[in-house]
């Protein structure tokens, strides 16, 4: 609570204290209307006139019949005021709250490292920026003012019962206690029933993300039975926690209920055989009953709160878990902004995943302009490397350094400004090809937008569309074929216009007029960039400046394809397997 006040409701304090006073009042003139009616029922009914009559102003013991039900009525559009100022104050600072949190989780989460990333659910932030963010908001918010409203409720009664009978009332306050433990009994139970409900909602999220992203390996598999039952058993548990929570909730209230009804009943046997002995006045015995009602309602309210607070401070220990991850892939206190550089260099640099061991003394040098071709077996850390240059992943020991500039000497903007990334299978958001294209260069013109576009090959399809450049792609590019994706992919690379490149080259062969085009708007794309490129194509490799062999994380040769080929290991080897066709026929 405190941490959700510093951080969160802080900025929000006129409202709140706006909120607490509306409470507060509420609470007042709950108690006022309740209290009215004993100094009301004694002046009409004309029991014990003088008592009444020096308890109100002399014009409503003048004309009761008037003033009560007037000053009863006042007091009741006070309260509606109230209640009307509360809710619209509460709404709008735990709509906020939830806008903020939602908005710092998404940042949190585009700003995490690689590394966190790929060990994280995507369906626990979903279902933390959807779910947790308003069931803290919940309990925050409107949960914190109910609580200090019913409160406040309780309290003012309990006072004004003790001044009508406090001999009653220390009776009545034995039950406090019971109360209390049934209570807390509940309360337990519905902590534990919400955090396995909220743990189960992300599991649900991931298993249904998971489901549609790999829709077609489900649909070619004939697996949907599978995944109907394996998100179905998800919802079943989630239901037994929710079920769980439910039942407890549903049982706390009526069983404050049925305790304050037995204190209602012993407080009439009471009061009525303290009536005959004259000592309590029926004026009296009503405000305490309703006294007694307006604090037994209020206590229900509290015991319904116990699980809105519980749901809310698990949901927000969750959030503030997932908050709490810093990345470490940060600028240094000194990083400078990278200026040109005339080569790379990687010096003795190692790699791991955790503990497991991936690079190992990677050293080689690439000169400006120069294309490397990393090759090798698969799972032997080509993609590992490429991903070491826009630090996605920190190396563990060793330098890469541009020109004499270390990689981490530099800001983390300026270094991705001048890497372009174009992999296997590009990623297109749902937008416009014209969006799609300028994703680097937001602001690009559109002649140079045109340009990209003339450079990647991609102009004829993209004249071919309804809308041309203004077409939206779909989701992931789905309205897209593979080849024209790449293309707008290239033409991206082209707009941003980085002096390094990073190529996944795609896996298939040369054999369609759309990859011939892709692999000639590449050429066009690495000529005078330097280019990091995880190559599977002869024509690549062939031409490529300098090829590193790697296996199980080292670079076990290195030279160029004739070099290579004449050593006859294990490149020679890759070339006769591995590539499009073979070595003897492209040679
Ligand atoms: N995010 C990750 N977490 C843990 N291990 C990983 C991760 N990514 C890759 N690895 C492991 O690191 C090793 C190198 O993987 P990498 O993807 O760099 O190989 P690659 O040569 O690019 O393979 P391929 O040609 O099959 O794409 C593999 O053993 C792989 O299992």
């Amino acid at each position: 609570m405190q941490r959700v006040w510093r951080d969160y409701l802080q900025a929000f304090k006129g409202f709140l204290a706006l909120a607490i006073g509306c409470a507060i009042m509420v609470a007042i003139s709950t108690q006022f209307v309740i209290w009215c009616l004993k100094p009301g029922i004694e002046l009409l009914f004309g029991e014990s006139d003088s008592a009444a009559a020096s308890e109100v102003p002399a014009f409503v013991a003048a004309n009761p019949l008037i003033w009560v039900p007037v000053v009863m009525i006042a007091a009741t559009l006070v309260r509606l005021i109230a209640q009307l100022g509360l809710a619209t104050s509460v709404n709008k600072v735990g709509h906020r709250l939830v806008g903020r949190i939602q908005s710092q989780l998404f940042g949190n989460l585009i700003h995490a490292d690689l590394g966190h990333l790929n060990k994280a659910h995507s369906g626990s932030y979903l279902s933390s920026v959807l779910f947790d963010a308003g069931l803290m908001r919940e309990a925050t918010t409107n949960g914190v003012v109910n609580y200090v409203q019913h409160t406040g409720i309780v309290v003012a009664a309990l006072v004004s019962m003790a001044q009508i009978d406090w001999r009653m009332t220390l009776g009545v306050l034995l039950i406090g206690p019971v109360i209390g433990a049934v209570l807390g009994q509940y309360n337990r139970r519905t902590k534990k029933a919400a955090q396995g409900a909220m743990d189960e909602t992300s599991t649900l999220s991931t298993a249904i993300m998971e489901s549609l992203d790999g829709v077609k390996i489900v649909k070619i598999n004939n697996r949907e039975a599978y995944e109907q039952a394996r998100v179905d058993a998800v919802i079943e548990r989630r239901q037994k926690h929710v079920i769980k929570g439910a039942n407890a909730r549903a049982s706390a209230a009526p069983m404050t209920e049925a305790l304050t009804t037995i204190v209602l009943a012993l407080v009439v046997a009471y009061a009525g055989w303290r009536a005959q002995s004259g000592a309590m006045t029926l004026g009296g015995f009503t405000a305490y009953i309703a006294f007694l009602g307006a604090a037994g309602q209020s206590l229900r309210q509290l015991a319904n709160l116990q699980t809105v607070m519980a749901e809310g401070f698990t949901a927000a220990r969750r959030l503030f878990t997932a908050l709490d991850v810093a990345p470490e892939i940060t600028d240094a206190p000194d990083a400078k902004p990278l200026g040109a550089f005339d080569r790379v260099t990687f010096d003795r640099v190692s790699f791991a995943y955790g503990d497991a061991p991936v690079l190992r003394d990677i050293s080689f040098e690439a000169r400006a302009g120069q294309s490397i071709a990393l090759v090798g077996p698969s799972g032997s850390g080509k993609s590992t490397l490429l991903n070491l240059l826009p630090r996605f992943y920190d190396a563990v020991s060793g330098d890469i350094r541009f020109g004499d500039t270390p990689q981490r000497a530099v800001t983390l903007n300026s270094l991705r400004d001048r890497i372009a990334l174009v992999s296997q299978d590009p990623f297109l958001f749902d937008d416009t090809i014209r969006a799609n294209i300028a994703y680097g260069k937001p602001g690009a013109s559109d002649d140079a937008i045109a340009q990209a576009v003339r450079d990647a090959a991609a102009e004829d399809f993209i004249a071919e569309l309804p809308q041309g450049l203004d077409t939206r792609v779909g989701e992931g590019g789905s309205r897209l074929s593979g080849g024209q994706k790449q293309r707008i992919a290239i033409a991206r690379a082209f707009l941003k216009d980085a002096p390094l490149l990073l190529l996944d080259e795609a896996t298939s062969a040369l054999d369609t007029q759309s990859e011939i085009k892709v692999q000639q708007a590449l050429e066009r794309l690495m000529a005078g960039r330097t280019t990091f490129i995880i190559a599977h194509r002869l024509s690549t490799v062939r031409h490529a400046d300098q090829i590193l062999v790697l296996k199980d994380g080292e670079i076990v040769e290195r030279g160029t394809h004739d070099q290579l080929l004449n050593l006859n290991g294990l490149y020679a080897e890759l070339a006769q397997t591995q590539f499009a066709r073979p070595v003897a026929e492209a040679v």
